[in-house]
């Protein structure tokens, strides 16, 4: 087959079975997300490190980026395994395939593989392209022939496929062999309204099959599901237990409207629950599922969305554990109340203390951080019981990790670490000058630390600014490792809504030291006196955390 000016990695021909990832395209339709074409550039090789077939980068010639992006990821990509391809549509009606601007733009952007949308429910091409169903069949097949003719390998997306196929099988059977029959090497059925449920998909697949007739045996089959029913990875899932080889799908389920199937999902059940071998991973570099994990995050933080925490398999909450009798079975083996090793997909296991901790909660989470409390009944009864009675006041440990490791410490040697003393602090909030005239805060701490009193005064926008600023005055005299701390988040909670201006107020902090990042909370009838307490313990951990001592 002639492969003109292809300047991309070429692979020669589809593999027994292919990931084509579209997160770069249909993932970029979502709501909310702007790539830029750097953006694509970085995602590109986490997919090639995920060990995907297909990079699905863009519209070239419909989005002047994707055009820029195409031209960039020839000079400036090192793919090691996957294949970039171009999206587009077929033929405009009445116009010839050659003349087409748009595939014209396809062929242009050098991509080896070229996937057309092409509409497969006659109702879309009576009503939406405004032609004939002839005409539809036209388009498809000269669009196909064209690029194949120009050595490109072709991808048929077959648009609303499976509403498609129910409203007029015989129409969504005839695009789907105009396609193959032009070359196209792989046909995808798209649930493009996403509204299919997993039995559908299956029955629709199958049925497709047997109309195919002979023709099945020469036709590849893909899926491509929206999750507008909320059963994208299941749906294709279900296409491919009824012989689809060719799977379509976003990192992180990005995507138009509710988003498309969530590739990562996919791929980890199909490699773990079936036992498909389905990525391919470089073997010159970390990646396959056992890193899919980190690419997760990596891509949300160029795509800056932060990362969803209860996304199977990958969110930070996928294998968290808060209840005490999930825990105490954890103790006896995790897999009792896990449905895969952690380590499998790169996560890793986490246990929360809350109030519904019991003590094999307590005990698991001191082991992730470094106590043994295995056989100390009195001490893991009591915390149990300090932290249920602090919960109930308003305290939050499963967001507060840093607090609780201080109250562990605390009730494991008698004492909290004495890094200083307060001896008092306030906070004044003024504004000087007419409304519009921005208030300023003021603090002052006293308190005792390095064998002096200390009495420092900060300012800050706010109280909480300025008692933040004057705590770390007074103690960076003795502990010049704060400097280095820095608070990133602050969450404020009202619990008791009913009471106003005197109910309690939960503040959680968070504080980093440029590698570490820590969470305390603090509760209180006064949002100033919540806030003091979050702050103290955050210094407090982030010492004792760096192994400082007291002085
Ligand atoms: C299911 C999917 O998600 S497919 C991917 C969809 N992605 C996008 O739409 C993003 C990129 N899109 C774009 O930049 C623009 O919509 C363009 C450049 C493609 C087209 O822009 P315009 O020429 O201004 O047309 P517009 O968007 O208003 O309408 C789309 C046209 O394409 C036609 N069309 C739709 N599907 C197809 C198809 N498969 N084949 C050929 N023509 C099609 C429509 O009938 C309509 O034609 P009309 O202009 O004669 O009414
Ligand atoms: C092609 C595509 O994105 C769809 O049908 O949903």
């Amino acid at each position: 087959m002639p492969r003109t000016g292809v300047a991309h990695p070429v692979a020669d021909g589809p593999a027994a079975f292919d990931v084509y990832d579209t997160t770069l395209r249909d993932g970029a339709q979502q709501e909310g997300m702007n790539l830029s074409v750097a953006d694509k550039l970085a995602i590109a090789p986490l997919l090639d490190d995920l060990g995907v077939g297909y990079i699905e980068g863009g519209w070239p010639g419909a989005i002047p980026k994707d055009t820029e992006f195409f031209a960039r990821a020839a000079k400036e990509l090192d793919l090691r395994h996957a294949v970039l391809a171009a999206f587009g549509a077929t033929r405009k009606p009445g116009v010839r395939a050659f003349d087409d601007t748009q595939l014209r733009a396809l062929l242009d952007s050098e991509a080896p593989v070229v996937t057309l949308v092409a509409k497969s429910d006659s109702r879309h091409v009576e009503r939406a392209l405004r032609t004939t169903g002839v005409e539809n069949l036209a388009m498809v097949a000269d669009s196909v022939r064209l690029l194949v003719g120009e050595g490109r390998r072709v991808v048929v997306d077959a648009e609303h496929f499976f509403d498609g196929f129910r409203h007029d099988p015989a129409y969504a059977r005839d695009v789907v062999l105009a396609a193959v029959e032009a070359g196209a090497e792989t046909v995808v059925l798209c649930d493009t309204n996403g509204g299919m449920l997993p039995a559908g998909i299956g029955e629709v697949v199958r049925d497709l099959r047997a109309a195919l007739g002979t023709a099945d045996a020469l036709t590849r089959l893909g899926i491509h599901a929206h999750n507008d029913s909320g059963c994208a990875v299941a749906n294709s899932i279900a296409a491919v237990e009824a012989g689809a080889v060719h799977l379509q799908g976003t990192v992180n389920g990005y995507g138009e409207r509710t988003g498309n199937a969530d590739l990562l999902a996919t791929v980890a059940n199909l490699e773990l629950k079936t036992g498909r071998s389905v990525l391919v991973p470089p073997a010159d570099r970390p990646g396959g599922l056992a890193e899919m994990t980190r690419i997760a995050h990596q891509i949300s933080e160029v795509t800056n969305i932060a990362p969803f925490a209860r996304q199977p398999y990958v969110g930070a909450s996928a294998f968290a554990h808060k209840a005490g009798l999930h825990a105490s079975a954890i103790r006896v083996d995790p897999d009792l109340y896990q449905h895969i090793d952690p380590q499998a997909v790169g996560n890793g296991m986490r246990m929360l203390v809350s109030e519904m901790a019991g003590r094999a909660s307590i005990e698991l989470k001191g082991r992730e951080l470094g106590f043994d409390l295995a056989g100390q009944d009195e001490v893991l009864t009591r915390v149990t019981q300090r932290i249920k009675d602090a919960e109930a006041q308003g305290y939050t440990y499963d967001a507060a990790d840093a607090s609780f490791e201080l109250l562990l410490a605390e009730e494991v040697s008698g004492t909290r670490p004495a890094y200083f003393r307060v001896e008092s602090w306030r906070a004044i909030v003024e504004r000087a000058g007419s409304r519009g005239t921005p208030a300023t805060a003021e603090a002052t701490v006293k308190l005792h630390a390095g064998g002096e009193r200390i009495v420092a005064t900060g300012e800050g926008n706010g109280p909480v600014n300025a008692l933040d600023h004057a705590l770390r005055l007074a103690l960076q005299r003795v502990y010049p490792e704060l400097a280095e701390f820095e608070l990133i988040d602050f969450k404020v909670r009202i619990l008791d809504a009913m009471h106003g201006t005197d109910a309690v107020t939960r503040v959680l902090i968070e504080t980093t030291d440029g590698q570490t990042a820590w969470s305390t909370v603090g509760v209180g009838p006064n949002l100033i006196e919540a806030s003091w307490e979050a702050l103290t313990d955050s210094a407090i951990w982030g010492l004792r955390n760096r192994g400082v001592a007291p002085r």
